[in-house]
């Protein structure tokens, strides 16, 4: 496998019960860059997206076939162990959804919990760094112990990818991450997932094509659970190779 490629997709199918959502999907996510995955509603964005970290698994009576390779291993494996993979990929989710406890305490819980730092001086740097790698620590820093809930929806999600972060991830995986803020905190949640890449691989759902366009360097188009088509972002909405692509860019449909 190329040095660059941090996510191996191979003949993946998905399955809600009898439904089939993903239909032999190949695709390969190399690391340091942002890919899109765009497509109308239903085609399967977010369902390909939990299963990188295996969030699917919650879900009874669903069935994957095919693989999904994380550097040599796939993740699927019944060795794996599921709360090290997700350590590993981290996820933001649409809504943010901070613990209803203090801006610290969301950040440092699962870095304690994981044994990744200590409490005291060691958890306070990796707190106030992964709420500057976030983008939040000048307007955070005076009042670290104010429950989180005060913040506004910007900040939350901003504490949300800080909360990822600390974890020390390797991919970050966001699904519609600005779908619930104005367009003055998208943009700076934007303009975080271009900083953010320089570090991290970065996999994001978005409905917004425009923001596909800015953030992204490879985007993937998916229609009724199928890959139509993956590229350069650039290309992709220029000049589509599929015809289908095409239609969704320029809004005949979606
Ligand atoms: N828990 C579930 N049980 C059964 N079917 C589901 C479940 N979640 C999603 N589906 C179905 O799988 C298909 C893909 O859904 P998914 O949410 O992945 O699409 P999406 O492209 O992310 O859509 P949207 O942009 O509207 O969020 C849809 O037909 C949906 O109804």
């Amino acid at each position: 496998m190329s040095a660059d490629v941090m996510i191996k997709v191979e003949k993946m199918s998905f399955y809600y019960g009898d439904f089939k959502a993903l239909n032999d999907i190949n695709l390969d996510f190399l690391k340091n860059h942002v890919t899109a995955l765009i497509g109308p509603s239903g085609c399967g964005k977010s369902t390909f997206l939990r299963c990188l970290n295996r969030m699917n698994d919650l879900i009874p009576d669903t069935k994957i076939d095919g693989r999904i390779l994380f550097g040599d291993v796939d993740i699927y494996d019944p060795k794996i162990d599921v709360v090290e993979l997700r350590k590993r990929i981290g996820m933001v989710f649409q809504k943010p959804n901070p613990f209803p406890k203090s801006i610290y305490e969301n950040v440092a819980y699962a870095p304690k919990i994981h044994g990744i730092a200590n409490k005291g001086p060691q958890m306070d740097d990796l707190v106030e760094e992964s709420l500057r790698k976030a983008g939040l620590w000048d307007e955070v820093k005076d009042r670290l112990t104010e429950v989180a809930t005060n913040l506004s929806g910007g900040q939350q999600q901003r504490l949300c990818i800080a909360r990822a972060i600390a974890m020390q991830p390797d991919i970050l995986l966001m699904d519609e991450p600005a779908s619930a803020l104005d367009p003055i905190a998208t943009q700076k949640i934007e303009d975080l997932i271009f900083e953010l890449k320089e570090r991290y691989t970065i996999i994001i759902v978005t409905h917004s094509m425009q923001q596909a366009a800015r953030v992204s360097d490879y985007t993937a188009f998916f229609y009724m659970g199928d890959l139509i088509e993956v590229g350069d972002t650039q290309e992709i909405f220029t000049q589509p190779a599929k015809k289908q692509t095409e239609d969704y860019i320029t809004g005949r449909f979606g």
